[in-house]
């Protein structure tokens, strides 16, 4: 276990600064998530937590200890890679093995420690098959028993769980965390999958051209998000322009369309260009008759068009002033959602926020 530090990094390609001043503190035992969309460097900043590169200026420690020039295989991590990267010839249990190998750990204790590894990951009766012989989510479990057994300081999984079918994904995914917490092992996690970011993790630092916007909760990020950019790439909102009437400390006032809002001020100033930032299951369609009489946080609007989702349906509406708004009806308990065309009342939760426009 171990926290870790980045400190001011500068990482360069040919010469060309791809991570520019970055700092980032990764607490002890945390499951941290490196997210952003494709290019923006979560890959870099994991190579370089595991000393695959060298910043051109700056410093990683790991609990306190500078470790900027210490050469990968003296680091501690143990990585998790999208394609796994089990060695093909070699039975379940020497590649989890490899590892305690390298390091001439005794046989008995090899035995021992790959015996438990495989247990926890539950692959106990496999131990003699070929990577070929598994399936996905079976080898994705000798990877992460590979990385675990040689009880790491630091975890690194490198977008593991991209190149399995979304409903073994999301099994994993709980099963992942389980296993981290067990072992209390300090993860970075890299991904450009918003839902899983929120779902399995402790802090999530979102990346913006090689950039950090963001370092957050799960919660906070979500429905506190810093900037427009970290407002759409965390989940589907509405960024709508409002005029702001003005900000007392946490409460800013605004007009959309015409009505009055109340919504977070997010750390929003006066004169801050800004936008208001409304999640699809912040609004939700009043009664027919229970909006009559107007009133905060209630705007008049059209119906366009429904969308079935499912377990939801997701209802686009015309603001009268001509902005779009969408929104998550919950299917169930008979709810139905009007016809496009209907006038209905909208109301918007005083929880939505403001967001500075970049
Ligand atoms: N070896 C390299 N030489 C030159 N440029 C590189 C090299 N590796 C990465 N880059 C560039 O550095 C930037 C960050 O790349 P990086 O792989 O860290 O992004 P990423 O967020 O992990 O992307 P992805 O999600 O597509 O894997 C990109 O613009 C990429 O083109």
């Amino acid at each position: 276990m171990a926290r870790i530090d980045i400190d001011d990094v500068v990482v360069t390609y040919g010469g060309r600064p791809v991570i520019d001043g970055q700092s980032m503190t990764i607490p002890d035992g945390c499951f941290f998530t490196i997210l952003g969309p494709s290019g923006c460097g979560k890959t870099t900043f994991l190579r370089l937590i595991a000393g695959f590169l060298a910043p051109a200026r700056g410093r990683v420690a790991f609990a306190g200890r500078d470790v900027t020039r210490l050469p990968a295989h003296r680091r501690d991590c143990g990585m998790v890679f999208q394609d796994y990267a089990l060695f093909p010839d070699r039975s379940v249990f020497e590649n989890v093995a490899y590892g305690l190998r390298a390091r001439h750990v005794p046989e008995s204790d090899i035995r021992r420690r790959v015996g438990a590894c495989l247990e926890r990951v539950e692959l106990a009766g496999f131990a003699d098959r070929l990577p070929a012989a598994l399936s996905g989510g079976q080898r994705q479990r000798v990877a992460l028993a590979r990385a675990l057994v040689i009880e790491p300081l630091v975890l690194l999984l490198d977008e593991p769980l991209s190149a399995l079918d979304a409903r073994l994904a999301a099994g994993m995914q709980s099963f992942v965390r389980d296993i981290q917490r067990d072992y209390g092992v300090t993860t970075v996690f890299v991904t450009h999958d918003q839902r899983m970011a929120l779902t399995m993790s402790d802090r999530v630092a979102l990346l913006r051209a090689g950039g950090v916007e963001q370092i957050a909760s799960p919660r906070e990020i979500y429905h506190r998000p810093r900037s427009t950019y970290a407002a759409d790439f965390l989940g589907a909102a509405n960024l709508l322009a409002v005029d702001p009437d003005g900000i007392r400390g946490e409460v800013a006032q605004c007009r959309l369309s015409g009505a009055r809002l109340a919504a977070h001020a997010n750390g929003c100033r006066p004169g801050d260009a800004v936008r208001l930032c409304i999640r699809e299951e912040e609004a939700r369609i009043l009664a027919p008759g229970a909006g009559d009489q107007g009133g905060d946080n209630r705007l008049a609007a059209t119906v366009t068009r429904l969308t079935f989702l499912g377990e939801a349906t997701r209802v686009e509406l015309r603001l009268q002033g001509g902005a779009a708004l969408r929104l998550i009806q919950p299917n169930g308990f008979g709810a139905t959602a009007p016809e496009p065309g209907s006038a209905v009342t909208v109301e918007i939760s005083p929880g939505c926020c403001l967001v500075r426009e970049v």
